[in-house]
């Protein structure tokens, strides 16, 4: 009778696993890799997917070679069968060699609580790219993962709060270990999209902040742009005169990166 026992996971604060989580990870890498099925792309993609592969024809095309399969596999390997608060950025190091891409200098764009704004540029400006333009952000976006040490299946009933349980999570450490890499590959001049409507557009405890900041290469970025974009209909809060991009640009010479700013660039 104890074999006919669901396995009990660890109860934690955050919501479990995204249900059909392979399934959702395998198609959207299919749609990703294989790019000549144009029904398949979601509408936002379509148009952008295929100026952008005669730009980004040589890494695109090559991830083709490598199998979803191994990919999701890889990724799985990352956090499965491990204590969700001890997954450590080594355990994503496979899956970042096994789909590492990078971007053409002077096409990345950062950006930070401008989520909808930064992806709205980047399907007008089909050249540019965030990191849900390449394939691990594309296909991680919007998910939640987690495993547990005492088992080989995902927790599709609760997973690791930030806050309440730990910082260290399946999920956040993956967009740490990819954000680290999609910054350490930028060259050329890169972009970052800023929130004036926060009364701090630039937040040290932030991704971009944090970890995509310092891991910017002085050799190979030579400028820093950012725009400070304030929601339409609210007054700004911050600007690139305010005291936190003063701190962003106290940062960026320190790393010798010139930096310039827009407010609310058209
Ligand atoms: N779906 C994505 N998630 C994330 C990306 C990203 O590109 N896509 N991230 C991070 N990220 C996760 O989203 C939250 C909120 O970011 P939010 O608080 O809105 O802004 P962050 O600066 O923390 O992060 C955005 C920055 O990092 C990359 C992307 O290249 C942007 O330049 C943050 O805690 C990360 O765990």
């Amino acid at each position: 009778r104890l074999w006919h026992q669901p396995l009990k996971h660890r109860e934690w604060n955050g919501t479990g696993s995204t249900a059909h989580f392979q399934d959702i990870f395998l198609g959207r890498c299919y749609i990703y890799t294989q790019l000549v099925q144009p029904e398949f792309r979601p509408y936002h993609m379509q148009h952008t997917f295929e100026t952008k592969l005669l730009i980004f024809t040589s890494h695109v095309l090559s991830l083709r070679d490598r199998d979803c399969k191994k990919i999701e596999e890889a990724f799985r390997n990352a956090f499965i069968s491990k204590d969700p608060c001890e997954v450590t950025e080594e355990d994503y190091h496979p899956l970042m060699e096994l789909a590492s891409q990078t971007v053409p200098c002077d096409k990345t764009v950062f950006w930070s609580r401008t989520k909808e704004l930064a992806h709205q540029y980047t399907w007008v400006r089909q050249e540019m790219f965030t990191l849900e333009n390449t394939l691990l952000g594309y296909v991680a976006d919007g998910l939640t993962w987690c495993g547990d040490s005492g088992s080989s299946e995902m927790n599709y009933q609760s997973c690791p709060d930030w806050r309440k349980d730990c910082k260290n999570n399946s999920v956040t450490v993956f967009w740490k270990v990819l954000s680290k890499m999609f910054a350490e590959n930028a060259c050329g001049m890169v972009q970052v999209v800023l929130n004036g409507s926060l009364s701090n557009a630039f937040s040290k405890d932030s991704t971009f902040g944090g970890v995509e900041v310092h891991n910017l290469h002085p050799e190979k970025v030579h400028t820093l742009q950012a725009w400070v974009m304030h929601d339409i209909g609210k007054s700004p809060s911050d600007s690139c005169s305010g005291s936190s991009i003063m701190d962003l640009k106290s940062i960026m010479s320190k790393r010798n990166i010139k930096f310039t700013c827009q407010d609310n660039y058209r």
